[in-house]
């Protein structure tokens, strides 16, 4: 897999200011191009192919009853996401507790901001080397291997949980659009909430303690991802996210009623069908350091077609920025030693911005540039 490292071939700023100016990714504009820009056509070996992907089936957690105490259910819960974590990383979960409204309005509101005029969005623009504002598919960041999306990125804290951290990104955008940030506030707060049920789960499967991982993430600093893939008249030459691993903990993705999500299985690239009932879980590289290798973060991409906008809410659960990253003792032994360095969530969410173009290495990609550093002071 080609890589896009900076490290190797740091942009001169002429280029990146070149790219900034040159190509500008007008959804509302390129939706309806036939001649696909150079920029947004992936190597052949990456390429969706044109036939439909079989379907995964998806183990699926009834979270209510993990919830719920019974022991039976919590034993047959905890088999059933270890299994899956072992496996590849994947799970739905149902009986979740969420506010089915609050689903359907982060998901329509999305409609509402991306459909706004480019200049209005770019009110929110991203900044290079950082990870929140509005982003049409990194022209200006990236000078090949395009991704066919626009995103909308902000950071959560659970500490603060105050809204106002939300709706800075909207708020930029038109005042009307405060009631957005509320929305994605009470989205952010029930998807935390959420993924410390998650934890609780995922610690007894694992045999650490029910609160080990719970207690970890309590004051996570999360990232919600706004996904918004435009109809492509070429989908089969394109892709709306590349094949990558999440770098983060934990991620829960709730997609539309359009199919576009694929996993890589066996070899295999398997589609996920859309569930909207259900929230679609991976567990991410820095939870797979914090399982010392136990469970697997999963190469994963988003497709896309011509017909339909496609969208996705993403939740990427993260730990609070300095908070060491190590596995709990209980799974390091003579027979199983530890897999990665110690790191720091903030700094390996930096090297994802500043220097690696995340993909299917980025957590070996990182531990080399680690020990390198380390090795060198
Ligand atoms: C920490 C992150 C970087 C990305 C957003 C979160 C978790 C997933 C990462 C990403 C989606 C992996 C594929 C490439 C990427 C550039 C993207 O297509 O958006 C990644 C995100 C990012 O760097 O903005
Ligand atoms: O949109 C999707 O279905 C997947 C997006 C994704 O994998 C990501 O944003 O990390
Ligand atoms: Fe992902």
């Amino acid at each position: 897999m080609a890589i896009d490292c900076i490290i190797n071939n740091p942009p001169t700023m002429s280029s990146l200011k070149e790219q900034q100016t040159s190509l500008v990714f007008d959804a509302l504009v390129l939706q309806h191009e036939t001649n696909m820009p150079q920029q947004f056509i992936w190597p052949d070996h990456e390429k969706p192919n044109s036939q439909k992907s079989k379907e995964l089936d998806v183990p699926t957690l009834d979270l209510g009853g993990f919830l719920s105490g019974h022991s039976g259910a919590v034993k047959e819960a905890s088999n059933l996401v270890r299994e899956a974590c072992v496996n590849h990383g994947f799970f739905l979960v149902v009986n979740h507790g969420v506010d089915a409204s609050l689903i359907s309005d982060a998901q329509r509101y999305m409609d509402l901001f991306f459909e706004l005029p480019l200049s209005k969005k770019q009110r929110a623009q991203r900044k290079v080397g950082e990870s929140c504002g509005y982003a049409s598919s990194f022209t200006g960041r990236f000078s090949s291997k395009l991704p066919w999306k626009e995103t909308l990125s902000f950071h959560f804290s659970a500490e603060e949980n105050s809204y106002n951290i939300v709706e800075e990104y909207f708020k930029k955008t038109s005042e009307e659009f405060v009631q957005l940030g509320k929305v994605y506030q009470d989205y952010c707060h029930a998807m935390s909430k959420l993924s410390l049920g998650i934890m609780e789960l995922l610690g007894i499967s694992l045999g650490v303690s029910r609160t080990h991982f719970k207690e970890f993430f309590k004051d996570n600093n999360s990232i919600m991802r706004l996904n918004y893939y435009p109809p492509c008249q070429k989908p089969d030459l394109t892709l709306g996210t590349g094949p990558h691993c999440d770098p983060t903990s934990l991620t829960i993705l709730h997609q539309d009623k359009v199919s576009g999500l694929e996993v890589f299985v066996e070899n295999e690239w398997r589609s996920i069908t859309p569930n909207s009932n259900a929230f679609v879980v991976n567990i991410g590289d820095t939870f797979m350091a914090l399982s010392n290798g136990r469970y697997k973060s999963c190469l994963h991409r988003a497709v896309v077609n011509n017909k339909s906008p496609r969208k996705s809410l993403a939740f990427f659960l993260c730990p609070k920025r300095d908070k060491v990253v190590s596995a709990p003792d209980e799974l390091v032994d003579e027979n199983n030693p530890r897999v990665y360095p110690d790191f720091t969530w903030s700094t390996f969410l930096e090297f994802t911005q500043k220097h690696y173009r995340a993909d299917m290495n980025t957590l070996q990609a990182f531990s080399n540039w680690v020990q390198e550093k380390a090795s060198r002071t």
